[in-house]
């Protein structure tokens, strides 16, 4: 067994270049290992090419070039076991209307040859929490249900590695809970889990790694207790009470002045305290009529990841 779920080397997608479609290159030429047994992030901005990634790794997208290895097994050599090594739930809910979810199940086993008696649709349907609606219509399913739905279709063959496209975009906070409670439970059975999120306090909260991706390039991987030392930068916003003769100073910090007068103070917290903060301003003379703290949030992760590079 592979000591990585996941390996990819020299990722690229370039779409379109027809006639009436400019050539997009989604994927540059990425390099990625995902461990096995891990809870990996893949993060980036809008249009970053996330999900391209995934779906070439689902084997709904074909690479343009590059080599993809799921739990061993090259997609390109052996696309067979390559694929029943990976299970997804897709973001779009694309369900067939005419289905009940036990139906939906057992299509999705049988399309993935597992045999009757390996099925597990019962579980499954215990698991997300629609074994009162095995036999509804997908239809009549709310859209949490169908949420539910498609991540019991990406586990009908055991797969070892799950990947999740924006599980909780748009989801209630029931949902959601009950989308990392089963994710905390699968990868404690040895589950690989790969998720992709906007949402940076989520990723903080259960993901071991985390990659990010920006234009189709890998700007970052690293631990997640090492991504966000990294990123620990704060925003203090301060109100003075009246006109600033000179603004504040001191190391680490990084003072403008906006239009309505606010100063706009960016330190690092693991490096500057925020009483050290308040000091400069008080030093400057300053009194401050109101404040408010700001944490990095996804978009600053990436600014200053692409500042960087
Ligand atoms: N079928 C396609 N044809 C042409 N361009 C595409 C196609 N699919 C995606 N793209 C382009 O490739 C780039 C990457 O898109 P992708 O959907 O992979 O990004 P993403 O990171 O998943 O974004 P989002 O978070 O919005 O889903 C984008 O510029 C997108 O417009």
């Amino acid at each position: 067994m592979a000591a990585n779920a996941i390996e990819i080397r020299g990722l690229t997608k370039i779409y379109g270049g027809g006639r009436n479609s400019p050539e997009k290159r989604a994927l540059q030429g990425i390099d990625l290992d995902i461990p096995q047994g891990s809870v990996f992030g893949l993060l980036g901005p809008n249009g970053a090419g996330k999900s391209t990634l995934i779906n070439i790794l689902a084997g709904l997208v074909i690479k343009t070039a590059g080599r993809v290895t799921i739990w061993g097994f090259d997609q390109d050599h052996n696309p067979r076991q390559s694929r029943a090594s990976i299970g997804v739930m897709p973001q779009e809910l694309n369900l067939d209307p005419f289905f009940t979810p036990r139906e939906a199940l057992e299509v999705q086993a049988g399309l993935y040859g597992v045999p009757r008696r390996q099925r597990r649709s019962d579980e499954i349907l215990r698991m997300v929490g629609l074994e009162d609606k095995a036999g509804a219509y997908a239809r009549t399913l709310s859209g949490g249900m169908r949420r539910r739905l498609l991540l019991g279709k990406a586990l009908v063959h055991h797969p070892h590695v799950l990947v999740l496209d924006e599980p909780t975009a748009g989801v209630d906070i029931e949902l959601r809970q009950m989308l990392w409670e089963n994710v905390r439970k699968l990868n404690q059975q040895g589950m690989t889990i790969i998720l992709t999120t906007h949402y940076l306090e989520e990723a903080e909260e259960m993901c071991d790694e985390i990659a990010i991706i920006n234009l189709g390039q890998l700007v970052a991987r690293d631990s997640t207790v090492n991504l966000l030392r990294r990123l620990d930068s704060r925003t203090m916003i301060l109100h003075p009470d009246g006109p600033v003769g000179r603004l504040p100073e001191g190391e680490g910090l990084d003072v403008t002045q906006r239009g309505d007068g606010a100063l706009v103070i960016r330190y690092r917290s693991a490096e500057t305290p925020a009483e050290a903060v308040l000091a400069a301003v008080r030093a400057a003379g300053i009194c401050i009529r109101d404040v408010k703290t700001e944490q990095a949030d996804l978009q600053d992760v990436f600014l200053e990841l692409t500042r960087r590079r």
